[in-house]
């Protein structure tokens, strides 16, 4: 509930108290009233029986002056430059706070302790945590610190290549370009990044959640995955949660026994049974009822599964992908989907790039794709394979696709079969398109006209919209994408 602020009480703080002028706040208390925190939690390795009652007066006067409900939390740390110790404590902490109220708006102060504990913060909210970085003085005044980058998808790649040699050690063996992932087209920046990093999470033995939109292709990484890990010989079973009726849930997952339910006419093995041994894909996960989501979390635990209509566990050995195209994360929010089990499923997260996100790949994509749709097709009784129009090319590329790759290849397919001369022209692609959701960018310029109409954050969508696109096609590189959109690079740098 609310914002709450975590500090490291700080030599200021305190002084702050004693001093008679009452501009001094400290940064604590500055930061408290100029955010409105409702709760701010102090973070102490004091020892001494002096400086915690100095403390204690301290947290008083700041609850008083800030109206925010003020806790002390001691900690032990031998050495406040130690960045490990720092972390763990840090961590406990606010994994303790957040057990108490899941829901509170996290903030961690930078002006307050040591550079190691700085770090630490921007370590924390950068990876862990959902949290805002916090910073002031008296010449600025309080501010949130904007870092426009993300630990996990900007660095754990590099991260995890520099520091993981038992990952290397693994991987030995196999060949650096993974045959596996070989499938899968693409080489724009979010592509290679989500390929890095599936290849390295590939040996590993952990479960790996993949998050992307209808048609990103997370049911292909999940098969490469299985293709290059150890566990590749053995079976890769894909179900879809969201497919099957809620009271044939656990059955499908852990199987029955003969007469277990009405039509359980004979004994069946579930999906874990069958895909022992190797991989199993559960794919529209947010799908699964909260029920079926206590007992797969259970078998994760404990490897085994109880048949419905038996008692005896039996052991399994799977490795399960998840899939979703819902946010996961707002999903716990909610209550619609159970943390610990979250938790447990994304060791490995992968985060899947929309078509619109992935530049060039589009280019890519649109000729594998076109050949391969064309040798299908061409099996078929009468079929005269055609060439594509530079128009009707062009068409393409100018698509938004909001259904991604799945859309683009049946889109393709449509074209193959409707086209009558040589070529697809134009008119058999635009024949073949699907009409645009109408949330899509594309419909910005029919909003109608009610209470939600905002033309400025029109404005802000079609520039974000370009924004992405021009990173996209240069790679993220922001001065060749700034020219793309013949803007100035201060400009560019800040939208
Ligand atoms: N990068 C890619 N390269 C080649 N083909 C791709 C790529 N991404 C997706 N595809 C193809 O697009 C189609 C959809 O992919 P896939 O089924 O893996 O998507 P998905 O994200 O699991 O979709 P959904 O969420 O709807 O289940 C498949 O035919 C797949 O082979």
């Amino acid at each position: 509930m609310g914002n709450l602020l975590l500090a490291w009480a700080a030599k200021e703080d305190l002084a702050a108290l004693e001093d008679p002028d009452p501009a001094e706040l400290g940064p604590t208390l500055r930061a408290s009233k100029d955010l409105a925190m409702e709760q701010v939690v102090l973070l102490t390795n004091a020892t001494s029986k002096a400086d915690l009652e100095r403390l204690d007066l301290y947290a008083t006067w700041l609850a008083a002056e800030s109206g925010a409900k003020v806790e002390i939390a001691p900690v032990t740390l031998a050495d406040p430059s130690d960045h490990v110790g720092i972390l763990d404590t840090a961590t406990d902490c606010v994994e303790a706070l957040q057990r108490k109220d899941p829901t509170a708006d996290l903030h961690f102060l930078l002006s307050a302790g040591t550079p190691a504990m700085h770090a630490v913060w921007l370590l924390l909210a950068k990876s862990r945590f959902h949290a805002r970085l916090v910073k002031c003085s008296i010449e600025s005044g309080t501010t949130v610190v904007d870092l426009p980058f993300e630990i996990s998808t900007d660095f754990a790649t590099g991260l995890l290549e520099r520091s993981d040699q038992r990952l290397v050690r693994l991987t030995q063996g196999l060949t650096p370009n993974q045959p596996a992932f070989a499938q899968i087209i693409g080489s724009s920046r979010p592509m290679n990044e989500a390929i890095a990093l599936a290849t390295r999470l590939a040996p590993r033995n952990v479960p790996v959640l993949i998050l992307g939109e209808s048609g990103t292709g997370k049911e292909l990484f999940a098969r490469a995955i299985h293709a290059a890990s150890r566990r590749a010989e053995g079976p890769f079973l894909a179900l879809n949660c969201g497919a099957i009726p809620s009271e044939l849930i656990d059955a499908r997952l852990f199987g029955h026994a003969k007469g277990a339910f009405t039509g359980a006419t004979s004994e069946r093995p579930g999906v874990f049974e069958e895909a022992n041994g190797g991989t199993l894909l559960l794919d529209e996960i947010g799908e699964l009822p909260l029920e079926a989501q206590v007992r797969l979390l259970r078998t994760l635990q404990e490897g085994e599964v109880t048949r419905v209509g038996e008692h005896a566990p039996r052991e399994v050995d799977v490795r399960v992908v998840a899939a979703t195209h819902v946010d996961l994360f707002e999903a716990v929010d909610n209550g619609g989907f159970r943390r610990d089990l979250l938790y447990r499923l994304a060791v490995g997260i992968l985060r899947l790039p929309a078509l619109r996100e992935r530049g060039k790949d589009l280019h890519e994509l649109i000729d594998a794709l076109f050949t391969e749709v064309q040798t299908e097709l061409n099996l078929e009784p009468d079929f005269e394979p055609r060439t594509l129009a530079k128009n009707a090319r062009a068409r393409l590329v100018g698509h938004p696709w909001p259904g991604n790759v799945r859309e683009l290849r049946t889109t393709l397919v449509r074209a193959a079969i409707y086209a009558s001369g040589e070529k697809i022209t134009l008119r058999d692609v635009e024949d073949s398109l699907l009409p645009l959701p109408s949330s899509s960018t594309s419909g910005i310029l029919d909003r109608p006209f009610n209470d939600a109409f905002d033309v400025k954050e029109l404005q802000t969508e079609l520039r974000s919209h370009y924004v992405k696109r021009a990173l996209a096609e240069t790679n993220g590189n922001k001065s060749q994408a700034a020219k793309l959109m013949n803007v100035k690079p201060q400009t560019f740098q800040d939208w």
